[in-house]
């Protein structure tokens, strides 16, 4: 694995178009976040026009955050067409377990085999079929405790694990790492969890996506780090991280990434 500087330069300099099918709640906040790290995000979810928009794409981003009847369609024949075409696609499993639908989407979804699967511990866990104390999209349960869900996952799937909260903790099932970067404020604006998926699809685009995830997790937590310094609180916290995204350099994240291997 290389260092995340790495990573970060290859994602600038291929600026991915990324299709994200996300809740209504991210759109906005996602977008701006992908542009102020250097990817170009399209929200593409229309039945008619998903899997249509993933053959142009160079990766996809799936999140079940506000789901209704038409959209599963659209994200299975999305996640069919990028996989098909060997690019990467990444799962966000907002609430899942909450609700019967959240559940049927996600077995839907999961055999599908999402290159990435990116969420909250209390998520992974019940992804996992364990049960935990998530609070619809708010995580109730400690990264610790998603460890072992997270490996079982990866290794039924064939995916890359990344359960974020305090240290985030990543596994392909075989290798895991931690990684320390980040703020307590950050669960405080909404939609961060979502637009960090797209982070992580834009970084998996023509990487190894175990490498890809860890850098982005390590580039996203340091530019909170940095927001947090200079914020009043979660509104002036976002304009300010979004600016940190923006003016990260490579070399800098490479002296502030808390990485470990597990
Ligand atoms: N207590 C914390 N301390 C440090 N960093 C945190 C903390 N909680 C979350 N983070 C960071 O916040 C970012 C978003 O992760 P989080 O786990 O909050 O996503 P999420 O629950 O899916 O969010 P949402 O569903 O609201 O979009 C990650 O970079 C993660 O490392
Ligand atoms: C608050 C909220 N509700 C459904 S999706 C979402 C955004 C954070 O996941
Ligand atoms: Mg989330």
């Amino acid at each position: 694995m290389e260092k995340p500087g790495h990573y970060l330069t290859a994602m600038r300099a291929a600026a991915p178009l990324v299709q994200n099918i996300t809740n209504y709640v991210s759109m906005n906040v996602m977008a701006n976040v992908m542009l102020a790290a250097g990817a170009s995000p399209a929200m593409a979810h229309a039945r008619e026009e998903a899997a249509e928009f993933a053959e142009i794409a160079q990766a996809l981003t799936i999140n079940i955050g506000t789901p209704d009847s038409d959209c599963g369609d659209a994200m299975a024949a999305a996640a069919q067409a990028t996989g098909r075409l060997g690019k990467p696609w990444v799962f966000d499993p907002v609430a899942a377990g909450a609700t019967r639908f959240r559940v049927t989407l996600a077995d839907k979804l999961l055999p599908l085999k999402p290159t990435i699967i990116r969420g909250n511990a209390s998520e992974i866990m019940a992804l996992a079929g364990q049960s935990g104390a998530g609070r619809g999209a708010d995580a109730g349960d400690p990264v610790a405790a998603a460890q072992d869900a997270a490996r079982a996952l990866a290794t039924q799937y064939g995916s890359v694990v990344a359960v974020t909260g305090p240290v985030d903790f990543v596994t392909d099932g075989t290798q895991s790492y931690g990684i320390a970067n980040g703020e307590a404020i950050m669960p405080k604006v909404t939609a961060l969890g979502c637009a960090l998926t797209g982070v992580v699809a834009a970084f998996a685009v023509d990487q190894p996506p175990l490498a890809a995830t860890v850098a982005a997790l390590a580039y996203y937590g340091t530019a909170g780090e940095i927001a947090a310094e200079v914020c009043q609180g979660p509104g002036s916290f976002q304009m300010h991280f979004l600016d940190a995204l923006y003016n990260l350099t490579p070399e800098q994240l490479d002296s502030t990434a808390k990485i470990t291997a597990i």
